[in-house]
């Protein structure tokens, strides 16, 4: 009896001085609830909040264009009962609990879910520690983000001086698209003035698609924007996956003396061997992956060294934890990042994804489209953006958060990205 009175009072003294030793961050932070928020503000968003015992919230991206409401289900009803009680800091169990414990693994809706859960965590634990996301990865290698912009125009003169007022507002890279003679609607050719085109409402539209008219004219684009600006600025171009390999292989082998920087989804990539047949063929630079949604996607791409750069994002790539596994992997073969940024990610993607960037070693190029001032109201952001440069801010997190009164505003509307048919049959295009 006596024995037990003098080690209780011990133990009562031991347990108060061991848990004020713990510093905040390393204690378990409870996830409380967590929700999903749809909005469109000019383009359909999706977006998860988690709220955690401690009083902080982190958000993510979950955004799939034209699949939105299916990544939204997904979260609601099988992410979301799952991840409460749990602790918030263990970013790297969750991951594995999602992907692995689902049984199934990989694709788009549900990669996209694991990256908004991600995403809301690697936010929260910037948050408790105080810290910038990217202090968290290992700090900033290098002084801020070199974007691209899009220069669309509805033929050549219009698209060099759209490629002029970017080069004028301080655009060190411009990707430059132009609508093609002979062809009604161009994919990527809207009106661009600064924004990309919106998603087309309602059901998908179809435009025609010719690969001959397509390569007798984007090499001429190219020639009249390097005889107007030379040969400073960085210049891109989306071939939107319309090319086989070899169509590919020639127009990368016309484009060479344009020096581009890279030529972007030159042919669909399911199969990834299709990228050695435009390779043998010429020296322009390959980037792909936008559509990819894991690294075994890009597993062939990158160990034969058959593309330059990967574009994959952390929306669609399951979140930074494994956005980051993707890039140490491209890094072992020299090839760059160049992460999606259409404005169909929202800005909670981009703010991450400015974070990853001022921190990733093998860092390409960022792309950067601006939003809607709609959609920059419902999310107020940190990043900046200035002569030709996003630099992601300080503010502890990803810098990104959501107006939720303001997001109920603006309902989902349906709209999706267009399909394309061989302009002479109507065969749909490509594979
Ligand atoms: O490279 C691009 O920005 C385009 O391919 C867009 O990503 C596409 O409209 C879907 O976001
Ligand atoms: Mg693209």
């Amino acid at each position: 009896m006596v024995e037990c009175r003098a080690v209780f009072p011990c133990f009562l003294v031991s347990l108060v001085s061991f848990v004020s030793l713990v510093p905040p961050i390393a204690r378990a932070m409870k996830i409380t609830n967590a929700r999903v928020i749809v909005c469109c503000p000019g383009r359909n968003f999706v977006t998860l909040k988690i709220e955690t015992d401690q009083g902080l919230a982190g958000i993510g991206d979950a955004t799939l264009n034209g699949r939105e409401l299916s990544v939204a289900s997904y979260l609601s009803e099988h992410v979301i009962p799952c991840l409460i009680g749990r602790d918030a800091h263990q970013i790297e169990d969750i991951w594995q609990y999602l992907y692995k414990g689902a049984y199934w693994r990989r694709g788009p809706v549900t990669m996209s879910a694991i990256a908004a859960v991600d995403t809301a965590l690697w936010d929260l634990k910037a948050k408790a520690a105080g810290l910038p996301l990217y202090q968290l990865l290992g700090g900033k290698s290098r002084t801020g983000v070199m974007v691209y912009g899009h220069a669309n125009g509805s033929d050549i003169e219009q698209t060099v001086d759209e490629v002029l007022r970017y080069v004028e507002a301080g655009y060190q890279a411009i990707r430059a698209q132009s609508g093609v003679p002979g062809l009604d609607k161009v994919y990527g050719v809207g009106k661009g003035r600064l924004f990309y085109e919106p998603a087309d409402a309602d059901l998908p539209s179809e435009h025609d698609w010719s690969s001959e008219k397509y390569l007798r004219h984007t090499p001429r684009l190219f020639e009249r924007i390097r005889e107007k600006i030379g040969f400073e600025p960085h210049l891109l171009h989306d071939v939107h996956h319309r090319l086989t390999p070899i169509e590919a292989a020639r127009l990368g082998k016309a484009l060479e003396p344009c020096q581009l920087f890279w030529m972007e989804d030159a042919t669909p990539a399911e199969n990834q061997q299709a990228f050695r047949l435009i390779r043998q063929h010429t020296t322009t630079p390959l980037a792909v992956g936008e559509v990819f949604n894991t690294i075994w996607d890009c597993k062939e791409l990158i160990e034969n060294q058959l593309i330059d750069y990967i574009r994959s994002t952390v929306v669609h790539a399951g979140g930074i934890t494994h956005l980051r596994r993707i890039a140490d992997l491209a890094a072992l073969y020299q090839v760059r990042t160049g992460c999606h940024g259409a404005t169909d990610l929202s800005p909670v993607c981009m703010g991450a994804a400015l974070h990853f960037d001022i921190w990733v070693p093998n860092f390409g190029i960022q792309e950067y489209m601006h939003h809607t001032e709609e959609t920059d109201a419902v999310f107020p952001h940190s990043y900046r953006f200035e002569r030709g440069m996003l630099y992601p801010g300080d503010s502890a997190g990803h810098g990104v958060e959501i107006d939720e009164a303001l997001a109920a505003k603006y309902p989902y509307q349906r709209a999706y990205l267009p399909v394309n048919r061989q302009q002479h049959d109507g065969t749909l295009w490509s594979w």
